[in-house]
Formats: structure tokens, C-alpha cells, sequence
């Protein structure tokens, strides 16, 4: 599941595996996580994210990679979300993981992400969630990731999804695309 920050994807994903039951790998939460944890990779990630930047791409794929190997005898499929950021990373992830079959493109305004990040930020406690480190990742969402939809879209497997709507509608879209599979 692609998108911008605060696109709705976390929203959607919650929504995806309660009805399919895939296992949800999110690449901030799995970062999230380990900056909680207060490894010396957690700190050098957290000075990272706070600044609004990419991690290093090899550390991310690792992180996807450990915890899809942790589920494979057991899981319906996996649903990832926030991954990959940059073209290079969908590379990369082939190369050492497999394609993917569907790239649910979650589609919101920038003005409606900064309104939903800035909502999300009273609550949320995400340090990337202000509105300085948000403008930041919404630049980076356009010069990187946007790329990444145009590399799946000549593959013919991006289903984009309008997330301006309200996220019962958001979902039907993506259920949809989702059944469309099948
Ligand atoms: N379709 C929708 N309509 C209104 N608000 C939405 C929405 N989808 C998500 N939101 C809200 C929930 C969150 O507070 C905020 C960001 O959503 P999110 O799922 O955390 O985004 P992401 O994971 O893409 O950064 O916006
Ligand atoms: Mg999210």
C-alpha cells in the first residue's frame, strides 16, 4: 500500500486485515518499534525520522524481511504498507523478496494530508507529526515515492484509490481491488 503521510494507509490497512486476515507489515511501525526499543539502531534511526528523511534503504528491507520470514508458514498473505519509499527500494525488495501483485495507491490531496497530520499530531505522539517535519516528508512523498507509482503502474498492478472520501468509501475501493485479485 503506497500513498503520501497521512494518505489514510494505516487506516486502510487496520480495515484490510480485519476483513482478510493478511498479516500487516508497516515499515514506520517496524522502524517505530525499534527506536522504542533504545537500541543503538533505534537512536540513530530516531535522529533520522525526526528530520523527516529515508532511512538507509538496506536496514528498512532487512527489518520487512525478518519479520515476513518470522510469519511465513503461517500467514495469508502480506499487506505492507509505507514500502517501498523510493524506486530503489522496490528493487531491491524484489531482488530479495518477490514482486508484488497489487500496489494499492491510497490518492489524498497534500492539503488534506497536512490537515489529517496535523489532526493526527494532537494525539498521536509521533515526533514526525509538526508541521515543519511534515512539510519535509510531504516534499519527499513527491520526489521519491511518487516515482515508485509510475514504476508499478508500467506493471500494470497499481489500483489507485481516491482517499479523499470518507474511509467507509475509502474501504470499498480497496476491498474491491482487493477481490479483483481473486
Ligand atoms: N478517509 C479519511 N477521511 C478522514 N480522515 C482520515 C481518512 N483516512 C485517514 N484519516 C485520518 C486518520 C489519521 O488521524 C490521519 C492519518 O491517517 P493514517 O491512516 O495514519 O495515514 P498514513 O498511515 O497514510 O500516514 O487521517
Ligand atoms: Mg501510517
Amino acid at each position: 500500500m503506497a500513498g503520501g503521510p497521512g494518505s489514510g494507509k494505516g487506516t486502510q490497512c487496520e480495515k484490510v486485515v480485519a476483513k482478510y486476515g493478511y498479516t500487516h507489515l508497516s515499515s514506520g511501525d517496524l522502524l517505530r518499534a525499534e527506536v522504542a526499543s533504545g537500541s543503538e539502531r533505534g537512536k540513530t534511526l530516531q535522529a533520522i525520522m525526526q528530520k523527516g528523511e529515508l532511512v538507509p534503504l538496506d536496514t528498512v528491507l532487512d527489518m520487512i524481511k525478518d519479520a515476513m520470514i518470522a510469519k511465513a508458514g503461517v500467514s495469508k498473505g502480506f499487506l505492507i504498507d509505507g514500502y517501498p519509499r523510493e524506486v530503489k527500494q522496490g528493487e531491491e525488495f524484489e531482488k530479495k523478496i518477490g514482486a508484488p501483485c497489487l500496489l494499492l495507491y491510497i490518492d489524498a490531496k497534500g492539503e488534506t494530508m497536512v490537515k489529517r497530520l496535523m489532526k493526527r499530531g494532537e494525539t498521536s505522539g509521533r515526533a514526525d507529526d509538526n508541521e515543519e517535519t511534515i512539510k519535509k516528508r510531504l516534499d519527499l512523498y513527491y520526489k521519491a515515492t511518487e516515482p515508485v507509482i509510475t514504476f508499478y503502474t508500467s506493471r500494470g498492478i497499481v489500483r489507485k484509490i481516491d482517499s479523499e472520501l470518507p474511509v467507509d468509501e475509502v474501504f470499498g475501493h480497496v476491498a474491491k481491488a482487493i477481490d479483483d485479485l481473486k
